[in-house]
């Protein structure tokens, strides 16, 4: 970026000269709401409209918000590795832990260090077996519930994926049956709940948050079972190898009271909504991209059904399959830069600081956004076309900051090893299984949410055979069928 950043410097003309008014705002701000209704009428087109500016930081008003879009990699990088200086908070954050109370998504700096060391056991690489295997039979679950040549509604469906995978990676078999949609319900509930007040974050702190009484009897009874969980578990003998097990083991040696040094009940409840809000829509909706997008693309198709009808020999992916599953991981790969599910993030500035030659004072309100980096000209060919063989050559890591699905930095992503072995195997299992089809003239909307997913994607699906020859679908260079719809990138 080093060339193309000095002559945005240049058409700054006063960087460095200590003003935030020489960041160039986005256009288009309307009085009161600015770019507020840009934003949700079509955040992909506005973000794009970001980068085209040829600024490295771009002043954006979300109504009374004023807040400062990163648009580089470089920078973006920058401000992903201090989060000393470019720590969470603000509005955003602050109503997430209004509603969920601390936990490590949320957390400033001077507390994130220590819930971190709590957590990060639970997602080391060799407890992935125990989890994949818990995945694989609710992958199995889900998908032999489909029925031959009928339509699925394919975000619901991956929904039920994840969210059903979720439950058994944490509570193996702690959750009676009867009990286990009740609270796949509820916690679907607090998820929406926090959607809506996190949209209800601009308005007067004295004002109730919204919910309704659904929301809070859901908020009640997860809380209950939960809390009835984790008594069990501290009073049974049994040994468990599942997320909670190993959230209720964690022990954090550089903290110095016995308190302090373990999580305590509340904590760990905390920490298990917000996994289940990170990572259950996030990843159903990495999955319903893919499949999107394979079932658009022929070609692509084809190289993943040689792929798994090789090497997934008895129908269903296992964990100890997926080193060969190179091209579904390329396909997922792909389809996280072209609709990264974590769309937007915000920090806020803990002191006055200087960012790409700009002083920023103390309490600015940044902007990071992996679509916006994930859409760079300057990063990627044809960055609107998907290619999962561009990532043949370059792999994630070599891309630097300029793929971020994950996130980067001491804040990334705890479950990317989770959420890339539940979408591998899950995908790889259905590929191997059915065979995608879909309307061409459907259209596709993204909804905006917490996760950035199709909204009613419906898709026809037949039985494959062992020996089933791909017939390759439509293939194009476009993205999704119906392409236009409104929310579309
Ligand atoms: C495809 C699936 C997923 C995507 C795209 C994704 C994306 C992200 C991103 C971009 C961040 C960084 C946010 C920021 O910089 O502010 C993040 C953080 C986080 N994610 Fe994920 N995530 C996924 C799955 C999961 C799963 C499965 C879990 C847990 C079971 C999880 C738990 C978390 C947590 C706890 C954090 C906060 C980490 C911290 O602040 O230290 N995510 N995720």
């Amino acid at each position: 970026m080093g060339a193309a950043r000095g002559e945005r410097s240049k058409i700054r003309g006063v960087a460095g000269a200590g003003g935030a008014g020489s960041i160039p705002t986005a256009p288009g701000a309307l009085p009161v709401v600015g770019h507020a209704i840009t934003l949700l009428r079509d955040p992909w087109s506005f973000l794009r409209s970001l980068s085209s500016l040829e600024s490295d930081l771009v002043r954006v008003r979300l109504g009374p918000l004023s807040m400062v879009a990163v648009c580089d990699p470089g920078l973006t990088h920058q401000v992903l590795s201090s989060d000393r200086v470019f720590d969470k908070g603000g509005p955003i954050y602050d109503a997430i832990r209004k509603m969920l109370g601390d936990n490590i998504f949320t957390v400033p700096h001077d507390v994130h260090r220590r819930q971190r060391r709590l957590v990060q056991p639970a997602f080391h690489p060799h407890r992935m077996p125990g989890y994949a295997a818990a995945m694989t039979s609710e992958v199995e679950a889900v998908i032999g519930r489909w029925a031959d040549g009928t339509e699925i509604d394919v975000t619901q469906e991956m929904l039920r994926v994840t969210t059903r995978s979720f439950l058994a990676a944490m509570f193996s078999d702690s959750l009676a049956p009867a009990l286990l949609d009740q609270t796949l319900d509820d916690f679907m509930t607090v998820a929406r709940g926090l959607y809506r007040q996190m949209l209800w974050q601009a308005a007067p702190s004295w004002l109730p948050l919204p919910g309704g009484r659904r929301y809070r009897d859901a908020r009640m009874r997860l809380r209950r079972t939960v809390t009835h969980i984790i008594a069990q578990r501290r009073s049974s003998g049994r040994q468990y190898d599942d997320l909670l097990a190993s959230l209720l083991a964690a022990r954090d040696d550089e903290t110095t009271t016995d308190a302090g040094a373990q999580l305590n009940d509340e904590e760990i409840y905390n920490q298990i909504v917000v996994f289940f809000i990170a990572g259950s829509e996030t990843t159903a909706g990495a999955l319903a991209w893919a499949l999107l997008l394979l079932s658009t693309h022929g070609e692509a198709l084809a190289q993943v059904q040689e792929e798994v009808d090789r090497v997934v020999t008895d129908g269903t992916a296992r964990y100890e399959q997926l080193s060969q599953l190179v091209v579904t991981a390329r396909v997922l790969t792909e389809a996280m830069r072209l609709y990264p599910p974590g769309w937007m993030f915000t920090r806020t500035l803990a002191v006055d600081t200087e960012l790409g030659g700009h002083s920023l004072r103390r309490g600015t309100n940044l902007i990071y956004s992996p679509y916006l980096l994930h859409h760079l000209d300057s990063q990627f060919a044809e960055p609107q076309r998907f290619d999962p063989d561009r990532w043949i050559e370059k792999t994630p890591k070599d891309r630097g900051s300029a793929y971020l699905p994950f996130g980067a930095g001491p804040r990334v992503c705890p479950g990317q090893g989770f959420a890339m072995t539940e979408a591998t195997l899950a995908l790889a299992t259905m590929i191997r299984r059915w065979q995608p089809h879909v309307r061409a003239d459907q259209p596709v909307r993204s909804v905006l949410a917490v996760a950035m997913r199709p909204v009613k994607f419906r898709m026809r699906v037949t039985a494959r055979t062992n020996t089933t020859t791909p017939t390759p679908a439509r293939s194009d260079d476009g993205g999704c069928p119906g392409r236009g719809g409104r929310d579309q990138p």
